[in-house]
């Protein structure tokens, strides 16, 4: 039976990713090879990228897996019951709308998404599920539940900064954690992030607004992901923090989406919801 025969027979869902030969495209296409829950039936890559046309294995430095890699977004995610998608933002909104039309499940891991992605993300999702997260990895997830309840457990005169580190190849910033982290603390406090969030400072910046959260954005070497939610009190502080020492946190963590996404209706989702922890 081909990949696609077996996908398409329900056996095991069929995935695909995008962006195979990313950092997170080979860590998923990676897992999803060696899974006995999923089957890996297309990865994709841009037009003119070298790796179209050859075998993944292959071009991953490794054995032939089977899974030539393609930049036909449209007949590949024909075949698949889910997408995984750790890109860029047009090349995720695009994908997004692909997704939709095939009834499949979009598992999303890209950041730096600007509010007109996220309305074409929302209109996508009224045809089938959408799962998104600035962070995949269960650790970040209840971190952002304990952001939340120490925000709302201390009052305006605790200063909270988030403070993130990354490798050198990244592109965004703040990052997706870091944002998702932000808004956990607004939440706590019952704001907006929107209303409270102070962006990188230089220059002659002026005391610190009260009540604001500041973000802070280290790039360097290999850095997976490292990042700090500090409320600093008078004469205290406490420090919330998680450190990334292996993508395979956020790829083992998509694919989990990917699994949970199965008999979900369309909509938009999050890890919270994944992992029950909403
Ligand atoms: N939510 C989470 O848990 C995590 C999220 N991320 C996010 O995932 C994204 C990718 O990260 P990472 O794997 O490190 O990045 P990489 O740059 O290593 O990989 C991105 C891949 O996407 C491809 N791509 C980019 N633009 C397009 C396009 N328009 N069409 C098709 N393919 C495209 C790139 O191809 P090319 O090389 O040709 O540009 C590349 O293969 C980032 O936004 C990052 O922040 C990362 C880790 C965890
Ligand atoms: O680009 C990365 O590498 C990562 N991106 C995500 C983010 O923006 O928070 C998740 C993780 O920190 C790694």
């Amino acid at each position: 039976m081909s990949d696609f025969e077996q996908a398409a027979s329900g056996a095991l869902p069929g995935i695909v990713v995008t962006g195979a030969s990313g950092r997170m495209g080979q860590m998923l296409t990676r897992l999803i090879l060696d899974s006995r829950e999923a089957r890996l039936v297309g990865a994709l890559e841009r037009t003119g990228h070298g790796w179209i046309g050859r075998d993944l294995g292959e071009a991953m430095g490794g054995q032939p897996c089977g899974v030539i890699v393609s930049d036909d977004a449209v007949s590949m995610i024909a075949r698949a019951q889910a997408v995984i998608d750790f890109t860029a933002p047009a090349a995720t909104v695009a994908f997004a709308e692909l997704t939709a039309q095939a009834r499949a499940v979009h598992v999303i891991g890209t950041t730096g998404l600007d509010a007109g992605d996220l309305a074409r993300l929302a209109a996508a999702a009224r045809h089938a599920p959408i799962i998104r997260a600035g962070n995949m990895s269960l650790g970040v997830n209840l971190l952002v539940g304990l952001t939340r309840k120490v925000a709302a457990a201390l009052g305006e005169e605790w200063d909270i900064e988030v403070v993130e580190a990354h490798h050198r190849m990244k592109v965004d910033a703040p990052s997706g954690t870091a944002l998702m982290l932000g808004e956990a603390a607004a939440e706590g406090r019952g704001a907006a992030l929107a209303d409270l969030r102070t962006p990188a400072r230089e220059g002659i910046t002026g005391a610190r607004q009260p009540g604001s959260i500041g973000f802070s954005a280290i790039r360097g070497g290999d850095v997976v992901g490292e990042h700090d939610v500090i409320f600093a009190g008078q004469g205290e502080r406490i420090v919330l923090r998680h450190l990334a020492t292996d993508r395979a946190i956020f790829a083992r963590g998509a694919l989990r989406a990917a699994l949970w996404g199965q008999d979900k209706g369309p909509g938009e989702y999050d890890m919270a919801d994944v992992l029950g922890i909403g």
